[in-house]
């Protein structure tokens, strides 16, 4: 696989493709806004969704999908909810075969699907992948390291796409289980948002490490009904993924959630950004998913009450705390 592209130049695409460009592939990268394209070829910086960091000259951007046709393998970044049509699209541009791998984080509202199986139904002849793991765009788009899990079924695809993203600073662990590596990255936006709020309203650290502890349960419960692997969960696409966004600011989802502990409205905050916090719209399918299966997910509820039913913040907070007393387990 010598020949990379990327679907969507937003920070992680962006960072995505100078990942593989430092990984020696020739990469080309798709953006849906002209000027993201323009900029990143004419000055080597994603003015628009990652400014301030310094692209390698050797990366390409294009509008132009058609661009991606004679690509081995393809990196699939845009938002969750827009994959089905950016996957269908692609779909016409390359060979058969070539692997897709998804690099969003979401589960589509409309259906209640896992990505895997999106790309699945618009995609018959491209394999899905599964790239996901603790990782800011911003950091990983300067060279620093990190580790990802790179699912797919076909562990000879998996690996040769592991050998041909990999690098010191871009560790990527091949894992079989393609739908365990789909709900860390989804779920966790949403408990990221939850961790958020509790900073916002400023409950202290012991809340917030209760959150995510309480929360992996979730993630465990979630997964478990979609026959995740309990060993991903466990892995970087699950519990590391859930650490890194649920700790820092730098994360969309959770900057969100504190603004909204602060007394921001959803509303507002999503006017003042152009970029993603896929926590706000995944939390919709997951509260829908767990209640039609009965899955015990209070964490995500109160999430859920908070954003989309314009509860009181403390109020739900209270209740989240008074819940009876129960099993660890
Ligand atoms: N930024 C990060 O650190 C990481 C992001 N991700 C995931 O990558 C995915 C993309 O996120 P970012 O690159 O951060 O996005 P971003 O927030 O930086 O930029 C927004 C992206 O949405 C695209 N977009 C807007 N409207 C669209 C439409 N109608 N159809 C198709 N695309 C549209 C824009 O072109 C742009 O690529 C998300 O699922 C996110 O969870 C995963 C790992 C890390
Ligand atoms: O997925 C991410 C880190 O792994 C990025 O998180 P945010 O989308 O919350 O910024």
């Amino acid at each position: 696989m010598k020949k990379i592209g990327v679907l969507g130049a937003g920070a992680w695409g962006t960072a995505l493709a100078t990942a593989a460009v430092r990984a020696g592939c020739d990469t080309v990268l798709w953006a849906r806004e002209a000027e993201v394209a323009a900029s990143i070829n004419a000055s080597h910086e994603n003015t628009l969704f990652l400014k301030g960091v310094a692209l390698p000259p050797a990366l390409r951007a294009t509008t132009d999908m058609a661009d991606l046709g004679d690509c081995d393998a393809i990196l699939i970044v845009s938002p969750a909810q827009h994959l089905r049509t950016m996957s269908a699209a692609l779909a016409a541009h390359v060979r058969h075969g070539v692997p897709f791998v998804i690099c969003s984080k979401g589960i589509e509202i409309s259906s209640g699907k896992l990505l895997s199986d999106v790309v699945t139904e618009t995609a018959p002849h491209n394999p899905p992948a599964v790239l996901s793991g603790p990782t800011f765009a911003a950091e990983v788009a300067q060279g620093l390291p990190c580790a990802l899990t790179l699912a797919c079924t076909d562990k000879a695809v998996g690996m040769a796409l592991v050998e041909a993203l990999g690098a010191p600073t871009f560790r990527l662990y091949y894992n079989e289980d393609i739908i365990g590596a789909q709900i860390g990255g989804a779920v966790k936006n949403v408990l990221a948002i939850a961790t958020g709020i509790v900073a916002g309203l400023g409950i202290g650290e012991n809340a917030r490490a209760a959150v995510i502890t309480r929360g992996l349960a979730e993630i465990v419960r979630f997964g478990e009904l979609f026959g995740a692997q309990a060993e991903t969960l466990m892995g970087l696409s699950g519990l590391g993924d859930l650490i890194l966004t649920c700790s820092s600011t730098q994360s969309r989802n959770m900057s969100l959630g504190k603004a909204i502990g602060e007394g921001q409205t959803l509303e507002s905050i999503m006017a003042s950004r152009n970029s993603i916090a896929e926590g706000a719209h995944t939390v919709e399918i997951v509260y829908k998913i767990a209640q039609d299966n009965n899955l015990d997910m209070p964490i995500t509820e109160s999430v859920y009450h908070i954003l989309k039913e314009n509860r009181d913040v403390r109020s739900v907070t209270e209740a989240l705390l008074a819940r009876p007393f129960t099993d660890e387990s």
